[in-house]
């Protein structure tokens, strides 16, 4: 048995928010209310569980509890709801994955220069564990998916107004990244959540039937500055990015589950090393624990003894989607190649959640305690980033001043595998007020960086 250590909890959503509002305003969505009337606070530990059993979850419901509880809301969230009522239609799809993996004998990473300490103090928050219950309705929006489902449209008056939020936001908060290689940028054309049918409707190729007849103008029914937004970008082979892939509704879901993971049993925790520097992130393990003392995965936290949390399902899904898409991506680009043998597909069991204060970072190092199997087939490590924007380096060594930069922005999915498996990468600063507005006003997340790294042992 471990000695048990008091440990400080990390709460990545605000104190102010939590603390000064009532329980509604900080939680301000139908789809919360649902939840909160039928269950008392729940544990972080069965957080997932709810995240999970409502998987696929349709939006009707949550639509119609939006127009019962619209009437006390600030504009911003009325904004917002119209944004998540014309969200992506609900589909169906299954995905299976693989919870757990077998005997944890490795450790994890290499090396980490920034280790400076921190100045910003840590908190407990007075904000509850709360069920996360809207699910991640777009599961499958790829061209790749069968079974398409379409909920009933919500397309209604407060449209515009929702509209203009999303221009300003988009405007503010997703400015356009550097390091570009490769990009695929036209969404109808190019995203892989454009349906194959659609694409030839729109006219990607032309049919023999049209030879001859006069060229159509085709029309969108988008504005141009609400088009190519999803970029995706090989950065080099096995290392894809998917930019603005997470919408923001599934942004607020991770935020809201991670929060509520985080304050319970395995939660948020500053890490240190061996010699007592301390990291410059707060850090939580889903599925496995992996220790920078040791740099070894394992089932229970070293320092409470405790299991860390499943990751939820929902998250496991979009996880398999990013792959799908990237794989529909890769085929794109090299037509002839099995995307597989590029990028391998792989069912997280370990997620690894950073917090970084803008103060925070990570010095260059390799993912590479992960099991030898894992690391030889190159299953690739799946990164998302909420929050506030961070600067992201890559390359072949620990020079950073040979290393790539990108943007990582909130909303985007970074993978690396096959080959980029084993790329130094770090997070070297993190861009301040960056993350996007209605994500801060809908979950209280604090000034900062959100990063989930998925992994199969
Ligand atoms: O925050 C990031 O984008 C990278 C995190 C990372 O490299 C890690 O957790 O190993
Ligand atoms: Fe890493």
């Amino acid at each position: 048995m471990l000695p048990l250590h008091r440990v400080i909890r990390f709460h990545h959503c605000r104190l102010s928010t939590a603390a000064a509002l009532p329980r509604q305003i900080c939680r301000p969505f139908c789809f919360l209310k649902k939840m909160s009337a039928s269950r008392k606070p729940i544990s972080s530990r069965s957080a997932y569980s709810s995240f999970t059993s409502q998987i696929p979850f349709g939006n009707e419901s949550s639509a119609e509890e939006t127009r019962q509880t619209s009437g006390g809301e600030s504009i911003i969230e009325k904004q917002f709801q119209s944004l998540y009522e014309k969200d992506f239609p609900s589909l169906s799809v299954n995905v299976g994955f693989n919870s757990k993996g077998g005997n944890f004998k490795k450790g994890r990473k290499g090396t980490d220069s920034g280790l400076e300490l921190e100045q910003e103090a840590v908190n407990s928050s007075e904000l509850e564990g709360i069920a996360n219950v809207v699910s991640l309705q777009e599961e499958s929006r790829t061209g790749t998916e069968s079974g398409l489902r379409l909920s009933p449209g919500t397309v209604n008056s407060s449209e515009h107004e929702g509209i203009v939020d999303v221009a300003s936001m988009q405007e503010d908060h997703f400015p356009s990244h550097f390091g570009k290689k490769k990009v695929y940028s036209n969404y109808v054309k190019k995203s892989p959540y454009s349906n194959s049918k659609f694409n030839n409707v729109v006219g990607t190729k032309s049919s023999n039937r049209s030879e001859g007849l006069p060229k159509l103008e085709r029309f969108n029914i988008c504005l141009p500055r609400f088009r190519d937004i999803r970029t995706q970008e090989i950065l080099r082979p096995g290392m894809v990015l998917l930019k603005h892939y997470i919408s923001l509704r599934e942004q607020i879901e991770i935020v809201r589950t991670c929060n509520s993971l985080g304050e319970g049993p395995g939660g948020f925790y500053r890490p240190g090393y061996k010699d007592g520097a301390k990291l410059r992130l707060h850090m939580m393990c889903l599925g496995m624990n992996w220790d920078p003392q040791t740099r070894k995965y394992d089932k229970r936290h070293p320092v409470d003894n405790c299991e860390p949390p499943e990751i939820p399902l929902g998250f496991c899904l979009l996880v398999q989607r990013a792959i799908k898409d990237a794989h529909c991506l890769i085929k794109k680009d090299t037509d002839m190649v099995d995307p597989e043998d590029i990028l391998p597909s792989m069912s997280p069991n370990i997620c690894i959640v950073n917090f970084y204060s803008v103060h925070g970072r990570l010095g260059l190092h390799q993912d590479r305690d992960e099991s030898r199997q894992s690391l030889h087939k190159g299953l690739p490590v799946v990164s998302f980033s909420i929050g506030d924007s961070a600067e992201f380096l890559y390359g072949d060594g620990r020079e950073v001043d040979q290393a790539k930069k990108v943007l990582l922005e909130s909303g985007d999915v970074l993978l690396f595998g096959g080959e980029s498996r084993m790329v130094f990468h770090g997070v070297p600063s993190i861009v301040p007020s960056s993350a996007p507005e209605p994500l801060k006003t809908n979950t209280g997340l604090r000034h900062g960086r959100l990063n989930l790294t998925f992994r199969q042992f």
